[in-house]
C-alpha cells in the first residue's frame, strides 16, 4: 500500500486528504514506548505518520528498524500510509510508503528515482525551493517552522502563516502540509493559510492524553474543511 490506491503516483485529492492529520514520531518524541503513543494517536484518527529517528539518543541500526517495522505494522493494521523521513535505504528496505527529504537530504530528483510511484514529501522554505520541489516530482510540500519549535534543533528562523499564503499566491497548487510548532489552538489558522494539513510531532506525542489530543486535531482539521 503506498495508498496511491493502486498503481501509478498518489492523486493530489487523496494526498492532501491525507496531510489532513499529520504525525511525525520517533523514539526520542516520545515519553512511553513509542509503539504505544502511535496507537492511541491512531486511535485518535491521524491520517499519516511519519518515523522520523532524530537527536540526542536517537536509535541507530538494528533497533531503529526494527521500531520503524513495529511502528509500519501499526499503521498497516489501521489502514494508514507510513513514510520515513531522510533514510531513503531504510524505507525501501522495509516497503514504506514513501519518504520525506529536506534541502539538506538526497535530492529531490534523485530520491524519485530510487522511490518509484510511493509518496515523496520535500521540506521547502521559500519559493524557489518550493517550484524546484514540484518540478522534481514531490507528491506535497512540507512547509515551515511556522512557530517555535523544540522537536527540530537545527530548525530555520520561524517563518509564521503567511508563508502559506505567499506560495499560494505565487500558484504553487501542490497539496502542503504546515509544520513547526503547531498547536490545536494554532492549527485553524494554518489551514485558512493554504495549507491542506498540519504536521506535529509534540503536541500529540508529548501530550497527557495522546488519543484526545489526536482527536482534537482531526475534529479541528474537519470543521475548518466544512
Ligand atoms: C512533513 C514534514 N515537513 C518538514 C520536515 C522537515 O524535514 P527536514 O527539513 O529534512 O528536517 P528533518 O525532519 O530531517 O530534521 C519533515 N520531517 N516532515
Ligand atoms: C520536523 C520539523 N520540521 C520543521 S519544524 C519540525 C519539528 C516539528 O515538531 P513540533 O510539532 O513538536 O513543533
Ligand atoms: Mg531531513
Amino acid at each position: 500500500m503506498n495508498d496511491g490506491g493502486g498503481s501509478g503516483r498518489i492523486e493530489a485529492a487523496r494526498m492532501r486528504q491525507l496531510l489532513r492529520t499529520y504525525l511525525v514520531i520517533g523514539s526520542t518524541n516520545c515519553c512511553i514506548e513509542p509503539l504505544r503513543v502511535l496507537e492511541e494517536a491512531l486511535a485518535g484518527g491521524v491520517t499519516l505518520v511519519q518515523f522520523r529517528e532524530k537527536g540526542p539518543g536517537a536509535l541507530t541500526g538494528a533497533p531503529l528498524r526494527e521500531l520503524a517495522v513495529q511502528l509500519q505494522g501499526a499503521c498497516r493494521q489501521r489502514g494508514v500510509p507510513f513514510l520515513v523521513n531522510d533514510d531513503v535505504e531504510l524505507a525501501l528496505a522495509i516497503g514504506a510508503d514513501g519518504v520525506h527529504v529536506g534541502q539538506e537530504d538526497e535530492a529531490a530528483v534523485r530520491v524519485r528515482a530510487r522511490i518509484g510511484d510511493r509518496i515523496l514529501g520535500v521540506s521547502a522554505h521559500t519559493l524557489a525551493e518550493a517550484e524546484a520541489a514540484v518540478r522534481h516530482g514531490a507528491d506535497y510540500l512540507g512547509i515551515g517552522p511556522i512557530y517555535p519549535t523544540a522537536s527540530k534543533a537545527d530548525a530555520k528562523a520561524p517563518q509564521g502563516p503567511g508563508i502559506l499564503r505567499e506560495l499560494r499566491a505565487c500558484g504553487i497548487a501542490l497539496p502542503l502540509v504546515g509544520i513547526g510548532g503547531i498547536t490545536i489552538e494554532s492549527a485553524g489558522e494554518i489551514i485558512r493559510a493554504g495549507a491542506d494539513g498540519i504536521a506535529v510531532i509534540s503536541a500529540i506525542t508529548q501530550a497527557a492524553d495522546v488519543r484526545e489530543a489526536a482527536t482534537r486535531f482531526v475534529a479541528g482539521s474537519i470543521a475548518e474543511s466544512s
